[in-house]
């Protein structure tokens, strides 16, 4: 999907971007593969939310993009570097994934589990130093996880959990982070909280987002581009008040709805009710 619509909006200097080209994805128990998609781009310094219905490719294309899954075909580039060439260790220092599968450690405290996010940093029988301290303790702040610290992962609400795993990928402090379905079991104070962190951090620090989200129309308000996905390949992409179309939501989610480009926040979405399959 190189064209003019993903170039990115302002020159991120030092900001990494993430290309797939020509993939094909699949898993050992499909024929066929679940992704293909010739181009796709995750623009530099940019937040991108990828889109699109249950079972239509988008955990499957982010895990690739985030070398966690290989694919069948095609190649993921890192500025231009295949990221299969990477030392794994480097590869964790540049890009970070929230996936959707996370196994939560018996007895292991919410600190305990942010620390590991520090491992690309460190070596082996290096001891935590005052940087992985401070990287630690921010992460631990942003993701607004501070009260439950010392506190078991696996007593946890699910909703706590999440934003315990979002404390571990960000004190990774990489260059792209990729994130699936942060919000997934929070209420609606802590999603906003995590969408600004996550743009806070894009602004600020350049850090370049790829994120999965369900809600389009949370999507729409943060995200600089979209990346819709139907049947496991790019339907559309681009600035939100260009993808998000009516046309859109009846052809890639199956729903009639009106939306208001013209909206200050964002093109909004007043869906009315759920099309035949
Ligand atoms: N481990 C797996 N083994 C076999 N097939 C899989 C596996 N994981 C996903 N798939 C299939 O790949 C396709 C894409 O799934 P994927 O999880 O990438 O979609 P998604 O858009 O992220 O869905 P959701 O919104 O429901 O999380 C689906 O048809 C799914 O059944």
């Amino acid at each position: 999907m190189v064209d003019e619509r993903t170039s990115p909006a302002t020159d991120r200097a030092n900001a990494s971007e993430l290309v797939g080209e020509h993939l094909a994805i699949g898993y050992p128990t499909t024929d066929e593969p679940v992704v293909e998609c010739e181009n796709v781009v995750i623009p530099a310094g940019e937040v991108t939310a990828l889109v699109g219905p249950n079972g239509s490719g988008k955990s499957t294309l982010l895990k690739a993009m985030a070398r966690q899954h290989a694919p069948e075909r095609g190649s993921v580039l890192l500025d231009g570097s295949q990221i299969q060439l990477f030392d794994s260790k480097e590869l964790a220092r540049r890009v970070g994934l929230l996936s959707q599968e996370n196994e939560s450690p018996a007895s292991l405290t919410v600190e305990d589990l942010v620390s590991h996010g520090r491992y690309p940093h460190r070596g082996f029988f290096d001891s935590i130093t005052d940087e992985d301290r401070e990287a630690i303790d921010r992460a631990i702040e942003l993701a607004g996880v501070d009260d439950i610290r010392t506190q078991d992962v696996g007593n946890l609400s699910g909703g706590q959990k999440q934003l315990a795993w979002i404390a571990m990928v960000l004190a990774q402090e990489t260059d792209v982070l990729l994130l699936d379905e942060p919000t997934t079991y929070l209420d609606l104070h802590h999603q906003l909280r995590v969408m600004e962190v996550v743009r806070t951090l894009n602004r600020e620090e350049e850090i370049t987002i790829g994120i999965v989200l369900h809600d389009i129309g949370q999507a729409a308000r943060f995200a600089d581009n979209l990346i819709a996905m139907k049947d496991g390949t790019p339907y559309d992409w681009g600035p939100p008040r260009e993808v998000v179309t009516e046309e859109l939501l009846a052809d890639v989610f199956r729903v009639d709805a009106d939306v208001d480009s013209e909206s200050p926040t964002g093109p909004h979405i007043a869906p009315h009710r759920a099309l035949d399959e």
